[in-house]
């Protein structure tokens, strides 16, 4: 794939993160296939995509879904919760990516992986996301964030795939950055995840209530992580990671509470299991994160 090639995308997961990031794609122009499980990709196929967002503006497109890839695709964006990442790789044979990138959106650090084990690493692109995104219903997507972020670094996948990725993207729409170092880029965005999914989560609260009335346990949790994170070999800045809360809107929700409050399974193992898991192999302490943990599991 070089940079200046057409491009087929297919995105794995059409929730809030790739309904929204499919549809920017295909907004610009990009040939999109979402693939998905029964009930979704026929509402897919039927009514479309629609995305209501105040910073993009109202976007309603067709698209295609199918319920297993069948044809090479040249990039392979992932965005399923970690707890449905096993099921919903089946049907994404490695033979059926041929040469794609994959590239995972969901949050967490031990996916890379699995994504690894089932693709090569050649394939598999380390990204982030930084946006608000909710699936009120299949196909229809609530953009609350006033951005959308991604950062990728480069793994083991060829420079001219990074960056026909990281153009692929920004020509969305998507500001889209290449970072050097893979610790450092997912436990940037471990730092600042998982103390607000864990907290907004445990007192059922948004991020502006999480940033005030949890003030302090949000701060210990921040420095918990923070260590963790410099302990696995990612320098960390704890002031950083709280002046991003300040970004988001004060109504602002975690895709964890979302779920939490409809009663769907919880990323808390692969959010804040995964930081326990990191500490106890650094010897790092991180006990209220582990409280919390326990609390939610
Ligand atoms: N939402 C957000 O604002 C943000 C989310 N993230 C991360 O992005 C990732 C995706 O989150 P989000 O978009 O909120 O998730 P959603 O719950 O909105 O969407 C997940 C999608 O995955 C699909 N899915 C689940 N299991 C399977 C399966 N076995 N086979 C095929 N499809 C499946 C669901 O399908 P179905 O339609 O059939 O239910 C659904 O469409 C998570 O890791 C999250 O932590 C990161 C940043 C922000
Ligand atoms: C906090 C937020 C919205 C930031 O991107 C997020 O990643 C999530 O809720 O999963």
């Amino acid at each position: 794939m070089g940079h200046d090639e057409p491009r087929e995308i297919a995105v794995l997961g059409a929730g809030g993160v790739g309904g929204l990031v499919g549809a920017l794609l295909v907004r610009a122009g990009s040939d999109v296939t979402f693939v998905a499980r029964g009930a979704t990709a026929e509402a897919l196929d039927r009514d479309g995509l629609h995305v209501r967002s105040a910073q993009l503006g109202d976007l309603d497109v067709a698209v295609r879904a199918t319920t297993h890839l069948d044809s090479p695709v040249d990039v392979l964006l992932v965005a399923v919760k970690q707890t449905g990442l096993a099921d919903a790789l089946d049907l994404v044979a490695p033979e059926a990516l041929a040469d794609g990138v994959v590239v995972p959106l969901l949050n967490g650090v031990e996916h890379l992986d699995l994504l690894r084990a089932r693709y090569g690493s050649a394939r598999v692109l380390p990204a982030v996301i930084r946006v608000e995104a909710t699936r009120v219903a299949p196909g229809e997507i609530v953009h609350g964030s006033p951005f959308v972020e991604i950062d990728l670094a480069p793994g083991d996948v060829a420079a001219e795939k990074v960056e026909a990725v990281r153009t692929l993207l920004a020509g969305a729409g998507i500001t889209t950055t290449v970072r050097a170092d893979e610790a450092a880029l997912v436990w940037a965005k471990l730092s600042f995840l998982a103390p607000l999914a864990l907290l907004t989560t445990r007192h059922r609260a948004t991020v502006g209530e999480v940033r005030t009335a949890h003030r302090s346990e949000l701060e210990t949790l921040v420095a918990e992580v923070a260590a963790v994170a410099a302990a696995s070999g990612a320098a960390s800045d704890p002031a950083a990671a709280l002046a991003l809360y300040d970004r988001f809107p004060a109504g602002a929700r975690s895709s964890m509470e979302r779920d939490a409050e409809a009663g769907r399974p919880l990323e808390v193992d692969a959010i804040g299991g995964a930081v326990v898991r990191a500490a106890e192999r650094h010897g790092v302490a991180a006990p209220l994160t582990a409280r919390l943990v326990a609390d939610l599991s």
